[in-house]
C-alpha cells in the first residue's frame, strides 16, 4: 500500500491543505533537520525543519534567491507553467529576489521608510481605524460572523493605505483588488490583470506624491525621497515594486497573525484567563502565537550555489531549499520539551518567524504594533467573543507560503 505522507522513494509530500497543520509541522520536525520534500506538481526540494539549521541556511551566502542557480529550472524539469512559480520573486527590482550587494543596497535605501519610528507615527491612525471597524461590528454582533472578512482582513489593509498616504476614496479600490488577489479563487490570467492594475495604481500614486512632495509625510513619500539620495538612489520602478511587495509580503501575514492569536486564545481558555488576570501581557501572547502558529509556513525558495554539507546531509549545487518556519518552531532543543504547547509564559527560545539573516522581515515593527493595538481593543469591546464552530472544524485555506484560515466564524456576544 502506498504511504499518504511520502513518495515511493521517501520524499515527504507537502500538501497545500494538510489535514492538520500542527501535526504536519510536528511530523516534519521529527523527520528533520533537513527533509527531502515533494511540492504539489511533483517539484522536489529540501526543507529545513530544525531551528538551528533553518537559521544557518537563512544566513549562509551560499544559498541565494536567484533562480539562475536552480538546476531543475535551468534544465526544464520545472517550467514557467508550474502553478507555484508565481510564489518565487524573480524581478530584480524586488528586494525579495535579490542577493548580496544589490540586496544590501535596497535594504539600506528602504531602512528609513520601514523604521520603527516611521511606523510608530501610525499608532493614532491604527487606533482610530480599529475603533471605527469595531463600531461597525456592533451592528452585526447579534449573529455569527466571519471575523476574517469582516474585521481582520480590513483593518491591516486600511492601515497600509494610511501608511502609503492613499486618499480616502481609493481605499475601497485598493482593498477590492487585494481581496480578489488573495481570495485563492483567481485564475492565473486574472492574477496578472490585477497585478497590472495595482502597478498602475501605485505608479499614479507615486507621480501624484512627487508633484507635491514637500507636503507629503508618509511611506510613499519617504521612498520617493530615496530616489534622490546618494550615488545609487532608488529608481521609480523600485519604488512602485516596493509598494507592491509590502502589501504582498505584509498584508496576509498580518491578517493570519490576528486570526491565529484570536484562535489561540479561544482554544486555550487557561492562557486567556491568565491574560485577563495580568499574568501574561498581550506582547507575550502575540509572540507565542508567532512561534506556535506562525502566520507563514515554508514557501520561500533559496538555491545552493555550491555543494553544501549541512545538518548531516549534502545539498547539491543547484538544489532548492525551503525554510519551514512552522516545523522549526517545534524544535525541543530551542524551545524545550513542551515546544508543541501554546504557552505565553514561555521563557525559553527565540522564534524566527520574521526570518533571520539578510532578508529578515523589515515589516516586523508594523505587524507587532498592529497586533498590540487591534487585539486588545477587540477583546475589550467583545469580552465574550467565542468561536461559532468547534476549533477542529476551522478550515485551512492554504499552508504553503502562508498558514491561512478560510474563515474565522465567531459569535461576538453571548
Ligand atoms: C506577522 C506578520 C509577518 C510575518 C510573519 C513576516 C515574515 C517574513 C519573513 C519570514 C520574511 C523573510 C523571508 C525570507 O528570508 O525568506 C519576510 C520578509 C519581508 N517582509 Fe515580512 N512578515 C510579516 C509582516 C510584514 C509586514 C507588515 C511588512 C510590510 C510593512 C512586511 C514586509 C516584508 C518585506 C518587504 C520582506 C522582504 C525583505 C527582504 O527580502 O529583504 N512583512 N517577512
Amino acid at each position: 500500500m502506498s504511504c499518504p505522507m511520502h513518495t515511493s522513494d521517501g520524499a515527504r509530500l507537502i500538501h497545500a491543505v494538510p489535514d492538520d497543520v500542527q501535526a504536519d509541522r510536528e511530523g516534519l520536525f521529527t523527520e528533520g533537520p533537513l527533509v527531502r520534500v515533494e511540492l504539489p506538481g511533483g517539484v522536489r526540494a529540501w526543507a529545513t525543519t530544525h531551528h538551528g539549521v533553518t537559521k544557518a541556511v537563512l544566513n549562509d551566502p551560499r544559498f541565494v534567491r536567484s533562480t539562475d542557480h536552480w538546476e531543475d529550472f535551468r534544465n526544464g524539469t520545472v517550467t514557467e507553467s508550474w502553478p507555484l512559480m508565481g510564489t518565487i520573486p524573480r524581478d530584480d527590482t524586488n528586494m525579495l529576489a535579490l542577493d548580496g550587494a544589490p540586496h544590501r543596497r535596497m535594504r539600506r535605501l528602504t531602512a528609513g521608510p520601514f523604521s520603527a519610528r516611521r511606523v510608530e507615527r501610525l499608532r493614532p491612525d491604527i487606533e482610530r481605524i480599529t475603533d471605527r471597524e469595531l463600531d461597525r461590528l456592533e451592528s452585526l454582533a447579534s449573529r455569527p460572523l466571519d471575523l476574517r472578512s469582516e474585521f481582520t482582513f480590513k483593518v491591516p489593509m486600511t492601515v497600509i493605505g494610511e501608511l502609503y498616504g492613499v486618499e480616502g476614496r481609493e481605499y475601497g479600490q485598493l482593498g477590492d483588488m487585494y481581496a480578489r488577489l488573495f481570495s485563492g479563487t483567481t485564475e492565473e490570467g486574472e492574477h496578472l490583470r490585477i497585478y497590472g492594475a495595482l502597478y498602475q495604481f501605485f505608479d499614479e500614486l507615486v507621480a501624484r506624491k512627487r508633484a507635491d512632495l514637500d507636503n507629503c509625510d508618509d511611506f510613499t513619500a519617504d521612498l520617493i525621497r530615496a530616489t534622490e539620495e546618494g550615488e545609487q538612489p532608488l529608481t521609480d520602478e523600485e519604488v512602485v515594486v516596493t509598494l507592491l511587495t509590502v502589501v504582498a509580503a505584509g498584508h496576509e501575514t498580518t491578517v493570519n497573525l490576528l486570526n491565529n492569536t484570536v484562535r489561540a486564545l479561544l482554544a486555550h481558555p487557561e492562557a486567556h484567563a491568565g491574560l485577563r488576570r495580568g499574568e501574561y501581557t498581550w506582547e507575550q501572547v502575540v509572540e507565542e502565537t508567532l512561534r506556535h502558529d506562525a502566520p507563514n509556513n515554508l514557501l520561500m525558495f533559496r538555491f545552493a550555489t555550491e555543494d553544501v554539507e549541512i545538518g548531516g546531509v549534502r545539498i547539491d549545487k543547484g538544489e532548492a531549499v525551503l525554510s519551514h518556519y512552522g516545523a522549526s518552531a517545534k524544535d525541543r532543543a530551542e524551545f524545550g520539551d513542551d515546544a508543541d504547547v501554546f504557552d505565553p509564559g514561555r521563557t525559553r527560545g527565540r522564534h524566527i518567524t520574521f526570518g533571520y539573516g539578510p532578508h529578515i522581515c523589515p515589516g516586523a515593527p508594523l505587524s507587532r504594533l498592529e497586533a498590540g493595538i487591534i487585539l486588545p481593543r477587540l477583546f475589550e469591546r467583545f469580552p465574550d467573543l467565542r468561536l461559532a464552530v468547534p476549533d477542529e472544524e476551522l478550515e485551512v485555506a492554504t499552508a504553503l507560503s502562508v498558514n491561512s484560515l478560510k474563515e474565522l466564524p465567531v459569535l461576538l456576544r453571548p
